[in-house]
C-alpha cells in the first residue's frame, strides 16, 4: 500500500461535520484504510479571496488505488457533500487535495503531486507535520517551510473543542435556560442542550450551502415539451428565520420540460428538503424550489405552490390554530399560460397540514 497525505478543508455550514462526514467517507473504501488524522485547525483563508475562515485537518491513508483512482473516489466524496466548484480558491463545503503520495512525483492534467502549494500553505503543512516523523523524506523541508510562514499573514490555531459546533450550541443553549430562569442542571433539561445540538445539525444541514447538487438527470424523448410534470403534496419541515420557530406544510412542483430534459422524481422531495433546512420564511421557500428548478433544467416554466402552517402565529402572537398561508410562485410558460397555471393550481387542495 502507498502512504498518501492528504489535506482536507471546509469554510461552509457545519465546518467540522463536512470534515468528519469526508474522513468516514474515505475510511469506509474497503481500498483505504485512514492510519492517522490530525487535530482540526481553525485558519486565516489563504489565495486571496474575502471567505469565511476555514477548518482544516489532514489525514494519512494507506490505499491500493493508483492516484488517479483515488481522485476520482475523493470527487465524489466531495460531490457527495455539496461540494460546488464556482470561485477559485473560494467557499466550499469540502476541499480534499492530494499532497503526497509516497514518493511519487507526479504530473497530469487533473493531478500534480506533490502538491504544487502545500509549500506555501500552513493550514495544509501544520496538520500534516502532526502525522509524519523525521524518517519522512520532506520532514525537513516541512518544517522549515513551517517556520518561514509563521512570519507572514496566514493564521492557523487549533480548534479548542470548545468552539466546535456541537459544543458551541450546548454552551450557548445551557446559557439560554439559564437566562429564562430555568435551572440546565435539573433531570429534565440536563441532556436538552445536546439534544438541540444534535437537533441543529440535521434540521440545519443546508445552511451555507448555495445550491442543490444531489439531483440526476435524464434525457427524456417521451417528456415532449408539451407535457407537464407534477410532483404534489410533498411535505415539509422549517424554522422561521424571525422567531426560530417551526414552520411545515406541502410543496407542489410543476414543470414543462425543454428537449425532454428531465430531473429523477425522488429529487425534487430531495430538493424541498435542502430549501427548508436552513433558517428560512415561507415566501424564500417558494423562491428557491423555483430557483433551483430553473437552474437545474431550464425548463419552458416552473409552478411552485408552498401550503404551510405557523407555529409563530399559533402559539404566539395572534395565537391562530389551523391557520393554512399559501404562497405560489411561477415562471415562463407557468407564467404566461393561464389555463396551464390554473390546472396546476386547481389540482392542489389546501387538505390537512
Ligand atoms: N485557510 C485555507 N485557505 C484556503 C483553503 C483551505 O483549505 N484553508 N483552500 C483553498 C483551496 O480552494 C483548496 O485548497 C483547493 O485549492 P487547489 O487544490 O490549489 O486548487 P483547486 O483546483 O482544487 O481549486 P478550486 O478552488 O477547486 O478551483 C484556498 N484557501
Amino acid at each position: 500500500m502507498d502512504e498518501v497525505y492528504l489535506s482536507l478543508g471546509s469554510n461552509i455550514g457545519n465546518r467540522q461535520a463536512f470534515l468528519e462526514q469526508a474522513i468516514h467517507g474515505l475510511g469506509n473504501d474497503p481500498q483505504i484504510l485512514i492510519e492517522k488524522q490530525a487535530d482540526f485547525y481553525e485558519t486565516s483563508p489563504v489565495g486571496g479571496v474575502k471567505q469565511r475562515a476555514f477548518i482544516n485537518t489532514a489525514v494519512k491513508i494507506g490505499t491500493t488505488y493508483s492516484p488517479e483512482a483515488l481522485l476520482e473516489v475523493i470527487h465524489q466524496i466531495e460531490s457527495g457533500l455539496h461540494r460546488t466548484r464556482k470561485i477559485h480558491w473560494g467557499p466550499r463545503t469540502v476541499d480534499i487535495d492530494i499532497i503526497f503520495f509516497g514518493n511519487q512525483k507526479i504530473q497530469t492534467a487533473n493531478l500534480s503531486v506533490p502538491h504544487p502549494e502545500a509549500f506555501k500553505r500552513l493550514f495544509v503543512l501544520v496538520p500534516i507535520l502532526e502525522l509524519v516523523d523525521e524518517h519522512f523524506s520532506q520532514y525537513e523541508q516541512i518544517k522549515q517551510a513551517v517556520e518561514s510562514l509563521k512570519n507572514q499573514d496566514q493564521t492557523i490555531q487549533k480548534v479548542n473543542p470548545a468552539n466546535d459546533f456541537a459544543t458551541e450550541v450546548k454552551t450557548n443553549v445551557t446559557h439560554i435556560l439559564s437566562a429564562i430562569g430555568d435551572d440546565p442542571n435539573r433531570k429534565g433539561l440536563i441532556e436538552t442542550p445536546d439534544r438541540v445540538a444534535r437537533m441543529y445539525a440535521d434540521i440545519f444541514d443546508s445552511i451555507g450551502i448555495e445550491d442543490f447538487q444531489d439531483y440526476k438527470l435524464f434525457d427524456s424523448p417521451e417528456s415532449n415539451d408539451s407535457k407537464t410534470i407534477m410532483v404534489k403534496e410533498i411535505p415539509f419541515y422549517s424554522m422561521c428565520e424571525h422567531h426560530m420557530m417551526p414552520f411545515w406544510g406541502k410543496v407542489s412542483v410543476a414543470y414543462l420540460p425543454d428537449n425532454g430534459k428531465i430531473i429523477g422524481l425522488s429529487k425534487i422531495p430531495r430538493l424541498v428538503d435542502f430549501v427548508s433546512h436552513k433558517l428560512s420564511l415561507q415566501e424564500k421557500i417558494t423562491d428557491d424550489v423555483l430557483d433551483q428548478m430553473e437552474k437545474i433544467l431550464h425548463p419552458k416554466g416552473v409552478g411552485v405552490v408552498v401550503d404551510a402552517r405557523h407555529m409563530c402565529i399559533e402559539m404566539r402572537g395572534v395565537k391562530k390554530t389551523g391557520t393554512v398561508t399559501r404562497t405560489t410562485k411561477f415562471s415562463g410558460v407557468f407564467q404566461q399560460n393561464d389555463e396551464l397555471r390554473s390546472e396546476f393550481l386547481n389540482s392542489i387542495q389546501v387538505g390537512q397540514i
